[in-house]
């Protein structure tokens, strides 16, 4: 492998919201270099063309196999960057483990026990694969913030607000988020009555440590979530909110340089920044 030569990177949902953004990044950076691009139609389009930039000589495919394969046979260790759907994506994960193509995730809905095998899977194998809920460095800071709040609070809910276009709920940056402050050894939210629920789902999901998420789903809305800690007499919250998907992308570049450099699955980008 030469250090000089540019990373070979294949975008799977390439076409997607995510996946323009992406394409468009990917482009622009010279340590990088776009070598396929999948998605389910435009197939046979350029992908540079799909997505307004001007041809990039890459044709959209639907063949995700046979990009990993030829990821494989790079000179470089090539990445996939997966901005796809939920339904399938642990299966598409082990496929680029197999090939030797290093996953960058950023496609939400793997569950806690996916996320293990697929740590087992990447270890075994001794190949780096990157799963992350969040690119956007503001996010991860609101996470931090969290950490260092929930020290002080015995009572915290999360709330999070997306486009009506989203396939899953909760957000994969909301579990995430409950997940870390769980992983803090404290359990949250004692009971001060007895609740009863009038209507299904009105106090949201339970993740981790009793922590409750709540999801809002409209038009208008891109990505945000607040995190509100509650004691007597004072409310603090945290919020983070998009106004464009670019701010995922200097994420996204540096996931794929980092996970050239591990050797195992890591989930969050905190852990690599
Ligand atoms: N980690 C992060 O920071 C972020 C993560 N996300 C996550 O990324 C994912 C994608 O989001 P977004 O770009 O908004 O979604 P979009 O629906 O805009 O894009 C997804 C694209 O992937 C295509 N696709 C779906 N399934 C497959 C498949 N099996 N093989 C190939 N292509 C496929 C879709 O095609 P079709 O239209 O035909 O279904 C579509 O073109 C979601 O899980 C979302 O939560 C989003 C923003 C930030
Ligand atoms: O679907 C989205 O848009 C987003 N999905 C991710 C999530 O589920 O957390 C990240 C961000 O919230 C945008």
């Amino acid at each position: 492998m030469s250090e000089n030569l540019p990373i070979p990177v294949i975008v799977a949902g390439a076409n997607g919201k995510m996946g323009r953004e992406t394409i468009k990044a990917i482009a622009n950076a010279p340590d990088m270099t776009l070598i396929g691009a999948i998605d389910r139609t435009h197939i046979g389009e350029d992908i540079g063309e799909v997505v307004g930039i001007g041809a990039l000589e890459i044709p959209v495919t639907n063949d995700l196999e046979v990009m990993l394969a030829q990821g494989a046979q790079e000179k470089q260790l090539s990445v996939v960057v997966d901005f796809t759907h939920p339904d399938g994506i642990y299966d598409r994960v082990r496929s680029a483990i197999a090939y030797g193509v290093r996953p960058v995730i950023g496609t939400t809905g793997l569950t806690e026990a996916q996320i293990h095998d697929l740590t087992v899977f990447a270890d075994k194998a001794s190949m780096g694969c990157l799963i992350v809920p969040n690119f956007s460095i503001g996010m991860i800071l609101l996470q931090q913030a969290a950490i260092a709040a929930s020290q002080y609070f015995q009572h915290v809910e999360i709330l999070e607000l997306h486009h009506n276009q989203k396939a899953d709920a909760p957000s994969g940056t909301a579990v995430k988020t409950a997940q870390m402050l769980s992983e803090l050894g404290k359990t949250f939210n004692p009971p001060s009555v007895v609740e009863k629920e009038n209507f299904a789902g009105a106090r949201g999901a339970v993740v981790g440590e009793n922590i409750r998420l709540h999801s809002v789903r409209l038009p208008g809305l891109l990505a945000h979530q607040e995190v509100i800690f509650g004691a007597p007499g004072e409310i603090y919250s945290l919020r983070h909110d998009t106004s464009d998907r670019a701010c995922y992308m200097p994420g996204v570049l540096l996931a794929i340089r980092r996970v050239l450099q591990l050797k195992s699955l890591i989930y969050g980008l905190e852990k690599v920044l």
